[in-house]
């Protein structure tokens, strides 16, 4: 068995005061014993405007941000799964996962392929399309120190279609960085999450935003490791005040004990179309 760590922060506009929250992150998880830090989608920065977060993407502090991690994970011996923005052009941003090793190498970027365009009414309106570009493909599980990883990350969450094609392709850990919203997280957050692990029989690991970003916007937290069976092994509540990380045991034998006492034999025949 080998120990995953996840990590919830707050960030800001601020990219140097939410690297030093991963910075500490990595310590603590390294510290605890874990192989891999799993940290939130836009741990690099989270923006109050469209144009202020293309600046900040396009800035030097955002390449610092990587670089640093890239040194930290070498220096620490873990590998760090981190959500950060990518310039794509002239006006749009990739909103980008990347695998980190433990030779400080990105070995591994996912681009979001679903973005978050909603208008609920008293509740969150954002258009994440105004400004992203969405990634053209599914990516390809890996194999990592702690099993086969398939990344996905927050709206992801809602789109079942992603996790079965992840575990088609062997994944036995999927991930959902995120930075859910408060109302929808209440709403189906934990319900989705568990969903994705029970029926792709596969840990979940998702590491999220908590707490206030900008006046306008705050993450709803909840960072879970939950197990092939649906088991949620940690919490991260919605604490925000100190960036914190929760650890749990990924065990592949657990995996391939639900996977063999209940097969889910798919009826392609009767749905070609997934
Ligand atoms: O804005 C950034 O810089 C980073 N991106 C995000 O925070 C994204 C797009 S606004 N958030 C979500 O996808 C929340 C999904 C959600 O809350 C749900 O599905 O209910």
């Amino acid at each position: 068995m080998v120990l995953a760590a996840v990590g919830q922060i707050c960030s800001t506009a601020s990219i140097t005061s939410n690297l030093a929250q991963c910075q500490l992150l990595v310590k603590k998880a390294a510290a605890a014993g874990a192989k891999v830090l799993f940290l939130p989608e836009a741990s690099d920065y989270i923006a109050s405007s469209a144009e202020q977060s293309y600046s900040l993407a396009k800035s030097s502090e955002r390449d610092s941000f990587v670089s640093a991690l890239q040194k930290d994970a070498v220096q620490q011996k873990i590998h760090i799964n981190v959500g950060i923005h990518e310039v794509a052009s002239e006006s749009r941003l990739r909103n980008l996962l990347i695998w980190i090793d433990d030779q400080g190498a990105i070995t591994q970027s996912y681009q979001k392929i679903h973005l978050f365009d909603v208008d609920i009414k008293d509740g969150p309106c954002l258009k994440e399309s105004a400004n992203v570009q969405p990634g053209p493909q599914i990516p390809k599980p890996f194999e990592t120190p702690i099993g086969r990883v398939g990344l996905s990350i927050c709206f992801d969450l809602r789109f079942p279609e992603i996790s079965l094609a992840l575990r088609r392709q062997n994944a036995e850990i999927i991930t959902y960085p995120s930075a859910f919203t408060v109302p929808t997280g209440k709403a189906h957050w934990e319900s989705l999450l568990r969903a994705r692990a029970i029926e792709t029989q596969s840990y979940v690991i998702a590491a999220a935003q908590a707490g206030p970003h900008n006046e306008k916007r705050r993450s709803y937290g909840h960072s879970v490791i939950i197990d092939p069976w649906g088991e949620v092994l940690a919490d991260l509540g919605d604490e925000y005040q100190e960036p914190q990380i929760a650890t749990a045991d990924i065990d592949l034998n657990l995996v391939a004990k639900i996977r063999r006492e209940m097969p889910l034999l798919r009826r392609h025949d009767l749905y070609p179309e997934f």
